[in-house]
C-alpha cells in the first residue's frame, strides 16, 4: 500500500485562489501531502479586498469536522480564518483529542485591511486555542495584538516570539517579518533556541495569501514528519520563491506562484546535495 502524509486544513475561502483554504490546498499538492479541508467561511473577496463574508453554521463546522476525523488519517493540521469564539471552540474539541502537529496561522485581517474574525474573540483564540499548537505564525499585526506589545525593532519581534510561548503556552512561535522595513526576517522561537530566517526583500505588492502560503508549507514537511526547524526553514525557501514568482493579475495585491516555489525549491535542493 502507498503510504501517504494527510494535512487537513481549517480555514475560510478565497474564490480567486491565492488565499485561505484555496492557497493552502495548492501548497500542500505542490509539496506532495494529501490535502484536506474544513471550511469555516465563505468570504467573497479579491486581490483588492473582501466584499461579503459568510460564515457556515456551527453544526456544519462541527459536521464536516466529523467528516474528516471520523475516516481520514490526519498528520498535521493547520488552522487559518476562524471567525467567532464557537467556532473555535468547536474546533478546539477536535484539536484536544488528536496527537498530530497543529499549526495556528492567526489569520485576523486580511493584507487589503478588511477583518476576518471578530474583534471580540481574537484573545479566546489567545487563550484557548493557543496553548493546543506546535506552531503559531503571526505577521506583525497579529502579535502585536496576541502579546499587547508594540513591535518596532527585531527585539521586540524576538520578545513577542518568546512571550507567546513562555507566557501564553505555544509549542513555538514564528513572527513573520513581512510587514517590517529591509529584509523579510522571520523568528522562530521554539521554547529553547530563537532561530532567524532571512530572505531578500522582494519589490513586490503581490502578497495576497504569503501568511497562508507559508504556514501551509510548514503543515505540509510537519504532516510527513519532519522537524518543525526543518519544516520551517524548508517553508521559508517555499515562500519566498512562491513571492519572487507572483502573478501580477488581478487590480490589487497578487497571488503567489505555487508551483514555481516547488520547481524553485527542487531546483535549489539539488544544487545542495552536490554542494556537500
Ligand atoms: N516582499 C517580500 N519579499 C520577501 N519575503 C516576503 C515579502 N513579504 C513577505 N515576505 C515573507 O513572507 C512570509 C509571510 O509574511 P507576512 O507578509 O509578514 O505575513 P502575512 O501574509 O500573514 O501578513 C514571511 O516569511 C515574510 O518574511
Ligand atoms: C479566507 C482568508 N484567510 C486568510 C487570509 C489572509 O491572507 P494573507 O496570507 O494574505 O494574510 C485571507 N485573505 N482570506
Amino acid at each position: 500500500m502507498k503510504k501517504v502524509s494527510c494535512a487537513l486544513t481549517i480555514a475560510g475561502t478565497d474564490p480567486t485562489g491565492g488565499a485561505g483554504i484555496q492557497a493552502d490546498l495548492k501548497t500542500f499538492e505542490e509539496l506532495k501531502s494529501y490535502g484536506m479541508s474544513v471550511i469555516t467561511s465563505v468570504v467573497a473577496q479579491n486581490t483588492t479586498g473582501v466584499q461579503e463574508l459568510h460564515h457556515i453554521p456551527l453544526s456544519m463546522l462541527s459536521s464536516q469536522l466529523n467528516s474528516v476525523f471520523s475516516d481520514m488519517p490526519v498528520h498535521a493540521v493547520k488552522t487559518g480564518m476562524i471567525a467567532d469564539k464557537e467556532m473555535m471552540q468547536a474546533v478546539a474539541q477536535y484539536l484536544q483529542e488528536g496527537h498530530f502537529p497543529y499549526v495556528m496561522d492567526p489569520v485576523m485581517v486580511a493584507t487589503s485591511g478588511d477583518a476576518l474574525i471578530a474583534e471580540n474573540s481574537r484573545l479566546y483564540l489567545r487563550d484557548h486555542l493557543l496553548p493546543l499548537t506546535t506552531l503559531v505564525t503571526p505577521n506583525i499585526h497579529e502579535a502585536v495584538y496576541l502579546t499587547g506589545k508594540k513591535i518596532e525593532t527585531t527585539t521586540d519581534m524576538q520578545e513577542a516570539a518568546k512571550l507567546l510561548v513562555d507566557k501564553y503556552g505555544a509549542g513555538a512561535a514564528l513572527i513573520k517579518g513581512g510587514h517590517m522595513k529591509g529584509d523579510a526576517v522571520d523568528f522562530l522561537y521554539d521554547g529553547k533556541e530563537m532561530h532567524t530566517f532571512t530572505a531578500k526583500r522582494i519589490e513586490t505588492e503581490n502578497t495576497h495569501g504569503t501568511g497562508c502560503t507559508y504556514s501551509a508549507a510548514v503543515t505540509a514537511f510537519l504532516s510527513q514528519g519532519m522537524p518543525l526547524l526543518t519544516s520551517v526553514r524548508k517553508a521559508k525557501m517555499f515562500v519566498t520563491a512562491a513571492i519572487r514568482n507572483s502573478f501580477d493579475i488581478g487590480n490589487g495585491n497578487g497571488p503567489t506562484n505555487h508551483w514555481a516555489a516547488r520547481e524553485e525549491m527542487l531546483f535549489h535542493e539539488r544544487e545542495t546535495i552536490q554542494d556537500l
